[in-house]
């Protein structure tokens, strides 16, 4: 389990390497011992962002609560939808990147990639491309 030093994390792995099935033990033992854990995946996240039929204020509620942020399937999550997500988790703490939540990432950069989609200027480049991406992980993805 990830400590306090070790605030971040990536889970890499090819599919049915069993990524999933870490990430739910990740959330039964974090909510264990009582953290306030989000578990989404890409195309959650495109709901929870653009069209989820939310209130702006569950939505803003649930970032401003939340301890642990993980996100499944993250090779669809593009560069830019990253920073999107970024500016949504500072509205919980504007002093630290993702609003200094415990950010878990679990994906394989080598399944189906981000979405390309000129209506909101996304060139479908890869998260891991985005210089946050690096302030975030120390992970290196060639
Ligand atoms: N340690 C394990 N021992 C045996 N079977 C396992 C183990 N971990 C996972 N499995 C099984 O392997 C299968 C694939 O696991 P899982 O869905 O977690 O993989 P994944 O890496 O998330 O796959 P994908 O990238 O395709 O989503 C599941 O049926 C799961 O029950």
């Amino acid at each position: 389990m990830l400590n306090d030093e070790q605030n971040r994390a990536l889970i890499n792995g090819p599919a049915g390497i069993g990524k999933s099935t870490v990430i739910s033990a990740i959330v039964r033992s974090l909510k264990s011992l009582g953290k306030a854990v989000q578990l989404t995946c890409s195309t959650g996240i495109a709901c929870h962002v653009y069209d989820s039929g939310l209130e702006h204020q569950d939505v803003l509620k649930r970032v401003k609560c939340t301890e642990t942020l993980i996100i499944d399937k993250c090779s669809m999550i593009s560069s830019r939808t990253f920073s999107s997500l970024c500016e949504i988790m500072s509205l919980k703490n504007n002093d630290y990147l993702f609003g200094g939540v415990q950010l878990i990432l679990c994906g394989d950069f080598l399944q189906l990639p981000p979405v390309k989609d000129i209506l909101y200027n996304d060139d479908g480049s890869f998260c891991f491309e985005n210089e946050l991406f690096d302030q975030l992980l120390p992970h290196r993805i060639q």
